[in-house]
């Protein structure tokens, strides 16, 4: 029989200002050490959407007004049958100034100025696509928390 398909769903908010791009420097647990959106995972009986403004709020105090939805990723790491479904958003329309949490100390960068070098490795496959304001699909297989092994992205035209 087939076995079913294990999948975790995971939100990742970037906050945006003209030229700008809030980035947060994640103090703990997975992916600690490393500049990133605001996130985590979706709850049960919880939109994707609210989950996604939820982490926001929760990570560093700020408050989407409405997200745009940028982009949806699949991670796979060799040997981990759960395949991680991340669904990307961005925000221009939010309230209050980010603040430091537990989770996350927040950052903004120069959309030049982008910090590849100490965020995740796929990050500079995807970013070009979501500053340009294009909509896209990729799929990322890890093996270890650095190497990827297989890639790809396609851009989607608007439904
Ligand atoms: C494997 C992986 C996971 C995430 C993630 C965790 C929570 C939300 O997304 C990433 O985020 C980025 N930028 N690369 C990522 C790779």
């Amino acid at each position: 029989s087939v076995i079913m398909a294990m999948k975790k769903v995971l939100t990742l908010v970037f906050v945006r200002e003209p030229g700008r791009i809030l980035l947060g420097m994640k103090k703990r647990g997975f992916g600690q050490g490393r500049w990133n959106g605001f996130g985590g995972k979706v709850e049960k009986g919880e939109s994707i959407t609210d989950g996604a403004k939820r982490e926001l709020l929760e990570e560093c105090g700020v408050t989407a007004k409405s997200l745009n939805e940028v982009g949806l990723i699949n991670f796979e790491f060799v040997g981990d049958p759960v395949i991680l479904e991340v669904h990307v958003f961005d925000t221009w329309d939010y309230m209050n100034s980010p603040v430091e949490t537990e989770e996350m100390r927040p950052q903004w960068y120069g959309e030049k100025e982008v910090p590849f070098g100490e965020m995740w490795p796929d990050d500079e496959y995807w970013f070009p696509h979501m500053l340009n304001g294009k909509k896209f699909e990729a799929y990322y297989k890890f093996e270890g928390m650095d190497k990827i092994l297989d890639s790809w992205i396609k851009e989607k035209t608007e439904q």
